[in-house]
């Protein structure tokens, strides 16, 4: 799984990337807390028709829409295509914000989250329910940073279609590209919003094309731009061939004139338009719902989020050709037969109501005041409020049903990610369908893996670093906050470190912990300190070695008897888990639980190698002879097999693995020179350089260790104009000197 970084450098946004002091929450919530602010200033909502009074009857019809009348959908993008932008102006344009806000400028959104107008990024998602057109709209934010790749992975498993928001004078970036696949893998149906058609540089053919030649997809043009850069006007509507002018005079864009193009005033634009029209009734066989739903094509739409054009015929497409819930093929939903069928995609901890999750219903209904099981958790618990996210209030409501996404109360150990029915039977009858099935298709599930909705990957977070409270008093409360957190976000990794007994992060980029780390200080009130931030690396062994050990132990009267023989080798796997085999000899006659103390001593041997103690990669272990005095614990047969897998470890011959990232840095011609040669000096290894627009696209590989700070460095090398993209590519073997020389830093012999 793919875990790539973005930063993006200038100086709005990574000014303050290693001391800021600030939370973190979502662009959408933040723009709801505007909303809230107005609602206290006492304006008037008629858009919430039905809230109003207590019509119950209203009011469920509001909840609980047509279900063809319900959209899923997410936003997503490269940083800084404009997601939050468009985002605003949905909300300002369906009726829900009265002011539009400028990401920009200190007098909107950001006024109420300064961490954000700061670093300009969009770092959690959440979920915003509004209403356009008779259409209910569940609108998911997902964030641009690659350090929260995750999060935009598990917002799109509940979408049912998603808008691509590209910079047209960019096209198709390194995130959009992650992000694509991301889509492909959840087949979620797609439309592409070309944002910044306003900005110079913005070419609307250069953007079509990079995304029919980089993500491969076919684009269906439903709109051309009239005029583009500052000429940007409005967009031809190819389908009715009509153009959009948005009035110039109109300070918010609400104002725009929908004319029929004529041989007179247009013969141009007329021609264009039609040859564009019939190119595209040729092109489609189907309708353009159809082929959007089944992701042979994609509808290509066009405009300026910040200048306010286009977002308006963008909400129209979202509702015409992306799909309704009942639209998108669930395997799953066969084997509920209309029983509750949730995943649970978001966990919030509000200091009042307590964790709040954000559930995607696919089957059944949610009702507050009644018990719900929790797959993953192997545990039932109790939903005790009920709550529907229309725009900025949480209306408590009786009921909720398939299709619609709710937020709950009152779950305690639900995690993100989570899979959650009405109860354990229900689990097993769905099980025992999806059972027959798969016999059907041959094929080989466990129960938990039949009915667990899609996973997310969770990839292995490539740095670390101890935290540690402000005093040893405080540790519970940090052991909270941490658990907590983890909750929220499966991607970050707590352990102890055995010798020190200090608490260690793992996260999946320097911004992921820096964040981990300002949360805890503001949504916990600990001030805690980081250490040094650390690469993981890892270790492998290059020759077998064989290696047998002992253990004779006395606790109280019993004594625990163990001797080992095993053999560790190298084989190519890149993954830690080790590969596990049994001799001929012993395979028959060992017992279940012994096999599993083999394999727990095996597991926690490579967890810890001998150069570093980091973990062991690529390594398979055979199991030769296991002799057991009765009455010996599994847990000395665990720790008689570890400590032997540990000597033969330390005797064979070994190396250390580095991360090497995917870089691709994008620069002005003019500063391409000092960056290359900055790269050089990093071990770095340049692949090709691009040309895109006016600018350079440097690709190529440089360990992560050489990497550390460099948006700091790239800011500084190429004032402020570069942004650069990182994905972990693989593991590679360290050379012998980089080698040596790490362990005698390590060491604390240089
Ligand atoms: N010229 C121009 N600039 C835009 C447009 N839309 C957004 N921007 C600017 O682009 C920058 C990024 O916009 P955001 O809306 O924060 O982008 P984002 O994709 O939400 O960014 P992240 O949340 O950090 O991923 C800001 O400076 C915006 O003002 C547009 O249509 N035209």
């Amino acid at each position: 799984m793919s875990n790539l970084r973005i930063f993006a450098v200038n100086q709005k946004k990574i000014s303050s990337l290693h001391y800021f002091n600030n939370m973190c929450s979502s662009k959408i919530r933040a723009s709801l807390k505007r909303l809230k602010l107005h609602v206290l200033l006492g304006r008037n909502y008629s858009s919430l028709p039905g809230l109003i009074g207590n019509d119950i009857k209203s009011l469920h019809s509001i909840i609980n829409p047509p279900i063809a009348k319900i959209r899923n959908i997410g936003i997503m993008a490269h940083i800084d295509a404009g997601k939050t932008t468009t985002t605003e102006r949905i909300l300002y344009y369906s009726g829900y914000t009265r002011s539009l806000g400028d990401v920009d400028d200190g007098d909107t959104v950001t006024d109420f989250m300064a961490q954000e107008r700061e670093r300009g990024i969009t770092i959690q998602s959440a979920a915003v329910t509004f209403d356009w057109k008779g259409y209910r709209i569940n609108l998911i934010d997902t964030p641009g940073h690659v350090d929260f790749t995750l999060e935009v992975e598990r917002c799109l498993r509940v979408l049912d279609g998603a808008v691509a928001v590209f910079d047209a004078s960019a096209g198709v970036e390194a995130q959009t590209l992650t992000v694509w696949r991301q889509a492909d893998k959840h087949k979620v149906p797609r439309i592409c919003f070309l944002n910044k058609m306003d900005k110079i540089g913005a070419s609307f053919n250069y953007a079509v094309e990079s995304i029919r030649e980089k993500l491969k997809a076919k684009p269906l043009l439903l709109q051309l731009p009239v005029g583009e850069g500052r000429a940007f006007k409005g967009v031809v509507d190819v389908v009715r061939t009509e153009k959009l002018l948005w009035n110039p005079n109109s300070d918010d864009g609400k104002d725009f004139e929908r004319k029929p193009l004529l041989e007179m005033s247009d013969p141009k634009l007329l021609k264009e338009a039609t040859e564009a029209r019939n190119a595209l009734i040729e092109q489609l066989q189907t309708a353009i719902h159809r082929v959007t739903l089944a992701q042979t094509a994609v509808p290509v739409l066009c405009g300026s989020a910040l200048k306010n054009k286009g977002v308006q015929p963008l909400l129209d497409a979202i509702t015409m050709y992306l799909p309704s819930p009942e639209e998108r093929n669930y395997e799953f939903l066969q084997w509920y037969k209309g029983d509750l069928c949730a995943l649970a995609f978001k966990v919030l901890h509000d200091k009042q109501r307590g964790p709040l999750v954000f559930m995607r219903i696919y089957s059944g209904m949610l009702k507050p005041q009644t018990a719900i099981h929790n797959i993953n958790g192997n545990c039932t618990e109790r939903v005790s409020r009920l709550l529907l996210p229309f725009a900025d209030q949480h209306i408590e409501i009786p009921l909720l049903t398939a299709g619609n996404i709710a937020l709950t109360v009152g779950l305690k150990h639900t995690a993100t990610g989570d899979t959650i029915v009405s109860s354990r039977s229900s689990a097993l009858a769905a099980s025992r369908r999806a059972k027959r099935e798969g016999e059907k298709k041959q094929k080989e599930n466990s129960e938990a893996e039949r009915l667990l909705l899609a996973g997310v990957e969770i990839p292995e977070p490539v740095f670390f670093c101890t935290i540690e409270p402000p005093s040893m008093a405080k540790q519970p409360d940090l052991d909270h906050a941490l658990k907590c957190l983890q909750r929220e976000d499966p991607s970050l990794k707590v352990k102890l470190d055995p010798d020190s007994g200090q608490t260690v992060l793992c996260g999946m980029g320097e911004l992921h912990i820096e964040i981990i780390h300002d949360r805890i200080k503001r949504e916990y009130g600990l001030e805690t300190y980081l250490g040094p931030l650390q690469v993981a690396y890892r270790e492998a062994i290059l020759n077998s070695i064989r290696a047998t050990d002992t253990l004779d132990r006395t606790l109280g009267d019993k004594r625990h008897l163990v001797t080992v023989e095993l053999e560790a080798k190298p084989v190519e796997t890149s993954s830690l888990l080790p590969v596990i085999e049994y001799a001929a000899s012993v395979a028959g006659d060992l017992s279940q639980a012994s096999r599993e103390a083999f394999e727990n001593g095996v597991h926690s041997a490579c967890l810890q190698g001998p150069l570093l103690g980091s973990p062991v990669q690529d390594v398979a272990v055979t199991l030769h002879s296991l002799v057991i005095h009765p009455g010996t614990s599994t847990t000395m047969i665990s720790a008689c097999v570890s400590r032997c897998l540990q000597k033969a470890l330390k005797k064979a011959d070994k190396q250390i693995l580095e991360p090497l990232m995917n870089l691709e840095v994008t620069v002005s011609r003019e500063y391409l020179s000092p960056v290359l040669a900055d790269l050089a000096q990093r071990r770095g290894n340049i692949q090709e350089i691009q040309s895109r627009q006016d600018n350079k696209v440097v690709i190529g590989y440089v360990p992560l260790a050489e990497i550390m700070g460099y948006s700091t460095v790239l800011r500084t090398l190429t004032s402020g104009s570069a942004t650069f993209a990182l994905e972990l590519s693989n593991y590679q073997a360290m050379n012998p000197q980089d080698q040596s020389m790490l362990l005698s830093q390590r060491h604390g012999l240089s």
